[in-house]
């Protein structure tokens, strides 16, 4: 059982699909990268390509490769030691092979250079940029998300989302090298489905012929989606009764996210699955860790689609065989003081905004984090607190400034202080209405003692329930500024 998407990753680049003329424009930069020695910026939706283009580029000018990942180094001075490094060693190699092999430098979420590196990253990559022996490749989402002194050093070449057209291809082929009959209709509902991302297409694929030899448009189908599922029956999904295909659909159904989610299956995969059952398990667990890695660094949360990919669909793959009777779970994952402040600060969005904890998580919180990052502007960091009762742990994870500064210590003063002034001002109003809301408590997280949830607890956890908002839940911090 192996991952489709790395089975099947184009190793030329006449296998990359779609983007014909992007194809054509990289291919012609490399050909005559001697004559104008400029990086190239490859950019466009996750999912389409763009890496195993660069990949399929390098063997075909027989070139070696050095893959850098934007939010794996630290500093920008890594890279430039790095790729210094990699220019010098293809130099030597060179001279004592008689030939000129090129090492081409391929760097990953290039659009993510300011958030993770520490200060003047950018300017040191576009100073390496400028100045390499070597041909670099920089990856992207979004273009100009770069800084703009990064965007003037290269060349750019857009990759488009790939259209269904040139998808079903490539999920044909995939299916005659591994023995699987198919209806056409079914691979095109596959290609629909996926909207331009081959990798999710193949993921999809490949979670819907596990156990089946053949496909038919019928096996495409969601089936019934508007339920919600409780952890333990998604646990028994994925990890006894379901197939792939169906672990995945499941996975979707749970109001968690695919963080919490993989924590579940990590923590519990062993308590099911035999020695070489958990082997391959662990391989689809570690790559879901990989692309919960990437949305951390890049807040792109497209990637959570392939986590669940992993975590529900290939978990589920990796068993032997399906099996029925009780399990006994036990009490949730352990969790980091950081992972309980990031859930109760979800919880208590989810809660006033009357959200989903996956729509807090992934939409709501990384506004407000952006909105008040380190705390500024100070007047609208302190409405936010006031607003979702914040305390110094949840203002500082929400700005990402230090827990004990006095600077948040004040804030959640002043925060609270202004909430008493609104409560008195509004009597009986929204903000008195909203406090009653609040008198329940919701959460257990920050205590960490009292975390086991088990069966009979589950319908009454109110974590996947939030409570629903007050008239003006929604009404937004402007309304306390
Ligand atoms: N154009 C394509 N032709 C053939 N296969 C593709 C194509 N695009 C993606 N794939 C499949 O999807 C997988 C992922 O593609 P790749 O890593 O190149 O995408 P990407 O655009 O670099 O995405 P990301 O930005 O998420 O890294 C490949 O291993 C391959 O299986």
């Amino acid at each position: 059982m192996v991952d489709w998407t790395e089975k099947y990753r184009p190793s030329t680049l006449s296998e990359v699909r779609g983007n014909n003329k992007a194809r054509d424009a990289l291919a012609e930069w490399a050909k005559s990268w001697d004559d104008h020695r400029e990086a190239v910026v490859v950019h466009g939706s996750p999912g389409i390509g763009k890496t195993s283009a660069a990949h399929a580029l390098a063997a075909d000018m027989g070139w070696e490769t050095v893959e850098l990942n934007a939010s794996d180094q630290r500093t920008g001075d890594v890279i430039e030691r790095f790729a210094g490094r990699a220019a010098k060693n293809a130099t030597l190699a060179g001279s004592s092979a008689g030939t000129s092999t090129r090492q081409l430098v391929i760097l990953d979420e290039a659009d993510n250079i300011h958030g993770n590196y520490d200060r003047g990253g950018s300017s040191a990559v576009t100073k390496l940029v400028k100045s390499s022996s070597q041909p670099i490749v920089l990856i992207a989402n979004e273009f100009y998300d770069m800084s703009r002194g990064l965007r003037n050093a290269c060349q750019e070449i857009e990759f488009r989302d790939v259209s269904s057209r040139s998808i079903v291809p490539v999920l044909r082929d995939i299916c005659r090298k591994e023995g699987v009959e198919f209806e056409s209709a079914a691979l095109e509902r596959i290609a629909d489905m996926n909207s331009g991302d081959l990798r999710s297409a193949v993921n999809d694929l490949q979670a819907i012929a596990e156990g089946r030899d053949r496909i038919t448009e019928e096996n495409v189908v969601m089936g019934d989606r508007d339920r919600s599922v409780g952890l333990f029956e998604f646990l028994d999904a994925v990890l006894k009764e379901k197939s792939a295909q169906e672990a995945l659909y499941t996975a979707y159904d749970v109001d968690e996210t695919p963080d919490d989610l993989t924590k579940w299956i990590e923590d519990k995969v062993s308590l099911v699955y035999e020695p070489d059952e958990l082997a391959r398990a662990y391989e689809f667990l570690a790559n879901a860790d990989k692309w919960l890695g990437r949305v951390r660094a890049s807040q792109n949360y497209s990637y959570w689609r392939y986590a669940t990919d992993n975590l529900a669909a290939g978990v589920a793959a990796s068993r032997n065989r399906t099996r029925g009777g009780w399990t006994r779970y036990g009490g949730a994952p352990y969790r980091s003081t950081r992972d309980k402040t990031r859930d109760t600060v979800v919880r208590k969005i989810a809660e006033k905004g009357g959200f989903s904890m996956a729509t807090a998580r992934r939409e709501v919180l990384p506004y407000l984090s952006a909105l008040t990052h380190h705390c500024k502007p100070r007047e609208l960091t302190v409405a936010m607190a006031a607003y979702y009762e914040f305390d110094e742990s949840h203002v500082s994870y929400v700005t990402g400034s230090g827990e004990t500064t006095n600077k948040v210590q004040s804030i959640v003063e002043d925060a609270e202080e202004l909430r008493a002034e609104l409560v008195e001002e509004h009597a009986g109003g929204a903000f008195a209405g909203m406090e009653n809301v609040e008198t329940e408590p919701v959460d257990d997280a920050d205590d960490g003692g009292d975390d086991v949830l088990d069966r009979d607890s589950e319908s009454d956890d109110s974590d996947s329930e939030p409570a629903a908002a007050s008239d003006d839940g929604q009404s937004g911090l402007s309304d306390f500024m």
